[in-house]
């Protein structure tokens, strides 16, 4: 069983405001479509890119801050949906039987911040021969009112509770790279990369590339950091860009 992340800064144009790229995404689905042909149980999650971050920055929403108005949950939440409607789109277009499950009905965070995600939906969707496609989103937070869920947090809940074989995540960049921008090829404690561990170049509330490498590394199994470039041969079962171990 895969889990996949396609990062929002592949497939938006993140800096700018709710902008689609088209060729990015196309190319990320024929891919999919390709390796799928192998019958192999994947759950796709995507990120928000230039659809999710600008809306929860505007409202001043992020995985800790959160927001009591609907009106914010419901423009967060509705962004992400429309990223989700492209997704899906390019994925029917190539016959894939994806289904969209949405975090905010189905995700909350306990008063401590943890994520509780039931994916008894996911498990039933993937028996029955779909592919589920989930989403960053804005969630239900106790005490908090409803604060930010990243793809990656997504990721590896997802991956922990179904036992996911191969964990990927697609980004814009050909997996972690080193101070001179070299991409390093595994990645085993924190502390040793730290210091080259950034936030998103874009406007980004969930952390960028340090929060990915940290909830990977808490991952049981072993997950990929690349770039488009490496999908394919991710979905074929080699190890592009970054292993995470
Ligand atoms: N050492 C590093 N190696 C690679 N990228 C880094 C590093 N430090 C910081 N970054 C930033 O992290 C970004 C990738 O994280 P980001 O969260 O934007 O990706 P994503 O998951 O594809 O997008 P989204 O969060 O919108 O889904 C890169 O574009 C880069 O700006
Ligand atoms: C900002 C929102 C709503 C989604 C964040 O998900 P990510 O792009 O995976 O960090």
């Amino acid at each position: 069983m895969i889990v996949l992340k396609l990062g929002g800064s592949v497939i938006t144009e993140k800096d700018r405001p709710e902008t689609l790229d088209g060729d990015a995404l196309e190319r990320a689905a024929d891919a999919i479509a390709t390796a799928l042909a192998d019958e192999e149980d994947l759950v796709i999650v995507h990120g928000g890119g230039s659809f999710g971050h600008h809306n929860a920055s505007e409202h001043g929403v992020t995985t800790t801050e959160g927001t009591h108005e609907a009106g914010a949950v419901m423009d967060i939440h509705g962004a992400m949906g429309t990223l989700n409607r492209f997704v899906l789109a390019r994925l029917h277009d190539r016959d894939l039987e994806a289904v969209s499950v949405h975090p905010l009905s189905t995700a909350a965070r306990d008063a401590d911040g943890d994520l509780e995600l039931p994916t008894s939906q996911v498990r039933t969707l993937l028996e029955e021969g779909f592919v589920p496609v989930l989403h960053g989103d804005v969630i239900a937070h106790a005490g908090a009112g409803a604060t930010i869920v990243s793809g990656d947090e997504l990721v590896a809940e997802l991956a922990r509770q179904l036992g996911a074989d191969r964990i990927g995540l697609c980004s814009t960049v050909p997996g972690v790279l080193d101070e001179s921008d070299a991409v390093i090829e595994r990645i085993t404690a924190y502390e040793d990369v730290e210091s080259v561990l950034g936030e998103s170049d874009a406007t980004d509330v969930t952390g960028g590339m340090a929060a990915k490498v940290r909830a990977l590394l808490e991952l049981e199994a072993e997950a990929s950091i690349f770039g488009l470039e490496g999908l394919e041969p991710f979905l074929a079962g080699e190890n592009p860009g970054t292993t995470i171990e």
